[in-house]
């Protein structure tokens, strides 16, 4: 068995990004990519130009479209791949998982169940020990060595120290937590939200608009997690607030920038044709607001970004409407 090896399931600017940080942790990083181009790529030296150009890797990351020799003596797995596709993957690697921690880094609701990631790894993945890993990390400038820090949520002690050990480092500095919901809602929701700062600021409705969006958007982000009996802690955290300012104010998030053009009067079927990168709150629209609607929350920017994305509605319209609501107390 290889010391101290480390399997990243999904070769795209994430995946790639955390090879980069488990590599400087001092692992031996093999990656599991589904495109044969990504693979060559990577072992060539070329580095991930489709995914995250003009980023080098360091020797001691490979790849390897073979799941098996991904996960072949990987004490801990990285999964990170986009969140509707996690379900097929997590039951491909379960046969050469059993035993392992797995840290999950998808951000988003599973569309045809309404599960989150950590309900869907605990279907696919019984054997295995599951973590959630998620914060304000945009790939690109992890894997340029800049600092930043994440909540590594997971209920078994074992768990996260092995993932402790494999990604904490100076510049990437995990806090540890046992609320695994928590982390994990704050990313999914914030995608949604960002659509919706994206769409004020190609409107050019303000910088005020923007905030109150950021700060009512949080409001939603509690109001789910906490009836999901997550704690309020962790959605004021890296997870939560940290990933929600991130996202909902840099055009560098794809979800932000995919609002800006929507705002812009681009349609999403437009937008999304040029895009090779997944745009995770267009498919995660949808499940949230259906899961915040199973649960009687009230999710009104997720339904109206919903309400674009997913049903083509007009968008003054719906910013009208959002405006329009009934006024009401702030908390609670
Ligand atoms: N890029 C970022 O800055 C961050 C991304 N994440 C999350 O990581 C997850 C992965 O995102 P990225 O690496 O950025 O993706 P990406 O947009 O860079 O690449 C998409 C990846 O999905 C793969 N893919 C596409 N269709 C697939 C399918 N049918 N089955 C399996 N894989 C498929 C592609 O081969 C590629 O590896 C997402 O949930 C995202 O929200 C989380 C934090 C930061
Ligand atoms: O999750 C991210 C940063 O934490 C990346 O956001 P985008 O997917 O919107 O680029």
């Amino acid at each position: 068995m290889k010391a101290n090896s480390v399997a990243v399931i999904g070769g795209g600017a994430f995946g790639t990004a955390l090879a980069c940080v488990a590599r400087k942790a001092g692992n031996d990083v093999c990656i599991w990519a589904r495109n044969q181009t990504v693979v060559a790529d990577i072992n060539e030296g070329r580095g991930n130009p489709l995914y995250l150009p003009d980023v080098s890797l360091e020797s001691g990351i490979t790849a390897t479209t073979d799941m098996a020799e991904a996960l072949e003596g990987a004490q801990a797995v990285l999964l990170v791949v986009p969140s509707q596709h996690l379900r097929e993957i997590a039951e491909r690697m379960a046969p050469h998982a059993s035993g392992k921690a797995v840290a999950l880094c998808s951000k988003g609701v599973e569309r045809s169940t309404g599960k989150l990631m950590s309900e869907v790894a605990a279907q696919c993945l019984p054997d295995s020990g599951i973590a959630v890993l998620s914060g304000p990390t945009f790939a690109r400038e992890l894997a340029l060595g800049l600092p930043g820090a994440v909540t590594l949520a997971a209920t078994e002690e074992w768990v996260q120290n092995t993932i402790l050990q494999t990604v904490g480092i100076p510049t990437f500095r995990p806090y540890v937590s046992n609320d695994v919901v928590g982390a994990e809602i704050g990313g999914a929701v914030k995608n949604v939200l960002a659509i919706a700062c994206g769409i004020v600021t190609g409107r050019n409705l303000g910088e005020n608009a923007r905030a109150a969006l950021v700060t009512r958007g949080l409001a939603e982000v509690m109001r789910l997690a906490v009836k999901l009996g997550a704690r309020a802690e962790t959605v004021m955290g890296l997870s939560g607030l940290g990933d929600l300012t991130l996202t909902c104010n840099s055009p560098q998030s794809r979800n932000m920038s995919f609002g800006i053009e929507l705002g812009r009067g681009r349609t999403v079927a437009e937008i999304l044709a040029e895009r090779r990168a997944v745009t995770e709150g267009v498919w995660s629209a949808e499940s949230v607001c259906d899961l915040a609607d199973k649960l009687k929350v009230d999710m009104p920017i997720c339904q109206a970004v919903n309400r674009i994305v997913s049903l083509d509605a007009d968008i003054e319209k719906t910013i009208s409407d959002v405006l329009n609501r009934p006024f009401r107390q702030e908390h609670g």
